[in-house]
């Protein structure tokens, strides 16, 4: 899958951007809580939609006890995420996860696991989760990810920089992240759950936008509360206010928690009512998960079955 996007090469740090920003809390929560019914999907226009969430989903495994042969079988399964017979019924052909999304020291062996196809490998950097070192540290390891042939770095922001409102050390941090990436885009982890108010996960979106970076995410997945449809409509609706002023189209990456088909389609959702077709697309948006292509593959079996296929029948990631 070849990114077609254009980099994000950022702009100065703009405080007035957002500094008055102010959030209805309550509407944009009765807005999030819309969304997952705002569609009634005729059948085949749902498998439409779980084929779209596979293309479109960072395959991941960022567990302590990772090992190659665990990252190789899952480099296997982004490389045929949904069964052949099923996606011939469908008359798909070609589908493969949007990436794959692993720790520094195993992205030797997903490139390895990946040859031959464009299917790109995102690592995870900068001290994941807690960000907590010495910045010379964590730039190292966002080149030493680089260096092992990440196409994508994952890095966390210093969630105490947007608590203390110290938006120019978010930014300079972020600049010297998005120099160290090199030619690999740029994810910046806002950690939301962390950050206390919808206003500041606005702003932390911006700075990381102005920053450079190519992606916003949601979480760590080791956060108490990770990827909600709320915040997830304040970070889309601050990479729209972003586009509006620059012409920039940041892509927009949920993690944490997405585990069903119906969280896929209800991100999904969001992305059509918030920012429009154009961010349907691995290119701009990618669903960090590491246990939510089961049941896409389950939904998509009764598709086509219109029965649920016993466990075994399915590889599961
Ligand atoms: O993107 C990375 C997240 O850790 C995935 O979270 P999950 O394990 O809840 O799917």
């Amino acid at each position: 899958m070849t990114d077609d996007a254009p980099r994000n090469s950022g702009t100065e740090l703009q405080t007035d951007w957002f500094d008055t920003i102010r959030i209805n809390t309550p509407a944009v929560e009765r807005r999030a809580a819309s969304l997952p019914s705002r569609r009634s999907l005729k059948k085949e226009w749902q498998a439409a939609w779980l084929l779209n969430a596979v293309r479109c989903m960072d395959l991941t495994t960022l567990s302590g006890d990772d090992t190659e042969d665990r990252v190789a079988r899952l480099c296997a399964k982004a490389r045929q995420p949904i069964a052949p017979d099923l996606l011939d019924a469908m008359g798909v052909s070609g589908l493969t996860t949007g990436a794959v999304c692993v720790y520094p020291t195993m992205v030797a062996a997903a490139k390895r696991a990946l040859r031959g196809t464009d299917i790109p490998v995102a690592s995870v950097a900068t001290g994941f989760p807690a960000g907590l070192m010495p910045l010379n540290l964590r730039l190292a390891e966002i080149e030493y990810a680089r260096d092992q042939g990440a196409d994508e770095i994952d890095i966390v922001i210093t969630r105490a920089h947007v608590l203390q409102a110290d938006w120019p050390a978010l930014y300079d941090e972020l600049r010297a992240m998005r120099q160290a990436c090199g030619p690999a885009r740029m994810k910046a982890i806002l950690a939301t759950g962390d950050l206390k108010s919808l206003e500041n996960v606005a702003r932390a979106s911006h700075v990381a936008m102005q920053a450079g970076a190519d992606w916003i995410k949601t979480s760590t997945g080791k956060e108490g509360v990770n990827a909600t449809l709320t915040v997830s409509l304040v970070m889309c609706r601050a990479i729209r206010d972003h586009h509006d002023r620059t012409g920039i189209a940041v892509g927009f990456k949920p993690a944490g928690g997405l585990k069903t088909a119906k969280d896929a389609i209800a991100w999904q959702v969001l992305m059509r009512e918030e920012l429009g077709r154009d961010w349907l697309r691995p290119a701009r948006f990618r669903i960090g998960a590491s246990s939510l292509l089961g049941d896409l593959e389950r939904q998509i079996s009764h598709h086509v079955t219109g029965r649920y296929a016993a466990a075994h029948r399915l590889t599961m990631a």
